[in-house]
């Protein structure tokens, strides 16, 4: 069976710009496609490239779409090059959404809320929190250690005691935290963070910081290893693990904590599928600031593929994305 196919590139700016290690995120740019079949139904993906995490670029992705023909076969969509791992989640979700799975349930989900870097988190978790977030997330390793340490230690108390004030939570149900660096530690830092870390977990009922993403550069996955030795906080890998390649290689070389996964950048769903079905990793599965189309497709992998019932990270829309 032959597809007709069509693209159009998109492009649009954040409400609030996104502040990582990796610099300021303004705009996010990508490709919206869509797969028409023999019987007219239509089915829709995204190309959603994110070349400094280690994607293919949008020009790559552009070119790719160019070169092929108006129909297309399913030779073709399972054949994209693995250095076009944007265009493979593409495709595939395309091709997906007109032979879809009846089984995947997204309503099991539960969301983990992007916090605003800054002391502007101060204010803005509780916005998330009466939201219904109970896991939060804050990027870290964006301004000086010592200011960020000092706004973190504020948050904590800030949130026990309106947890202890409102008797909302019991401690079977509390808030979870996540920390990420997007690999803007050194060794040094990271130990400082970790430390802090375990001692909220030892001594806070309320509070469990869940994880530290991403704390050191890929180049220093040893460093990683010994952390994870080191300390009793988990962590987990993500620029490290940004695609199937990269994610074979760290779980070859003994990662036994957690793995980010982002969908639209992974790479082949169908083989994402295949390792995660003969590899039983902890994974969480996490945005790149795709639109709703790649959103949903990434969501449905989630809820095929999650083992442990960790909150996803597709809480973004609302603070950073303008309707
Ligand atoms: O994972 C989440 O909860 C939110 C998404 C997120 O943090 C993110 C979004 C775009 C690009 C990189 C990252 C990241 O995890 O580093
Ligand atoms: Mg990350």
């Amino acid at each position: 069976m032959n597809y007709q196919f069509q693209f159009e590139p998109y492009q649009r700016a954040f409400k609030t710009p996104l502040k990582t290690a990796h610099g300021i995120w303004k705009t996010r740019t990508g490709i919206i496609l869509n797969l028409t079949d023999e019987k007219g139904y239509i089915g829709w993906g995204e190309i959603a490239p994110l070349s400094w995490f280690g994607s293919e670029t949008l020009e790559d992705a552009i070119a790719f779409c160019q070169q092929l023909p108006s129909f297309i076969s399913i030779e073709t969509i399972f054949t994209i090059p693995d250095n076009l791992p944007a265009c493979q989640f593409g495709f595939e979700s395309a091709f997906n959404q007109l032979n879809p799975n009846p089984s995947v349930d997204l309503s099991q989900l539960h969301y983990s809320g992007l916090l605003p870097t800054g002391k502007t988190v101060l204010t803005a978790w509780k916005t998330l929190f009466q939201q219904g977030y109970h896991t939060l997330k804050w990027k870290i390793g964006v301004d000086d250690i010592t200011e960020e340490i000092n706004i973190f230690q504020q948050l904590i108390n800030q949130e026990t005691r309106f947890l202890q004030e409102t008797g909302f939570l019991s401690p079977s149900q509390k808030i979870y935290f996540r920390l990420d660096a997007n690999g803007g530690l050194t060794f040094e830092q990271a130990q400082r963070w970790l430390e802090i870390c375990d001692l909220i977990n030892i001594n806070q009922e309320l509070i469990e910081i869940e994880f530290l993403e991403q704390p050191l550069s890929i180049s220093k996955f040893d460093l990683m290893l010994e952390l994870c030795d080191r300390y009793s906080t988990p962590l987990a890998l993500d620029e490290s693990v940004a695609n199937l390649q990269q994610l074979n290689s760290c779980y070859q070389q003994g990662w036994s904590d957690i793995f980010v996964i982002k969908p639209a950048i992974f790479g082949s769903p169908k083989k994402l599928k295949n390792f995660c079905q003969n590899n039983q990793i902890d994974s969480v599965f996490s945005s790149v600031f795709e639109t709703d189309i790649g959103q949903q497709s990434a969501l449905k992998l989630a809820s095929e593929l999650l083992l442990y019932d960790r909150a996803v990270g597709f809480g973004i829309n609302h603070w950073f994305i303008e309707y």
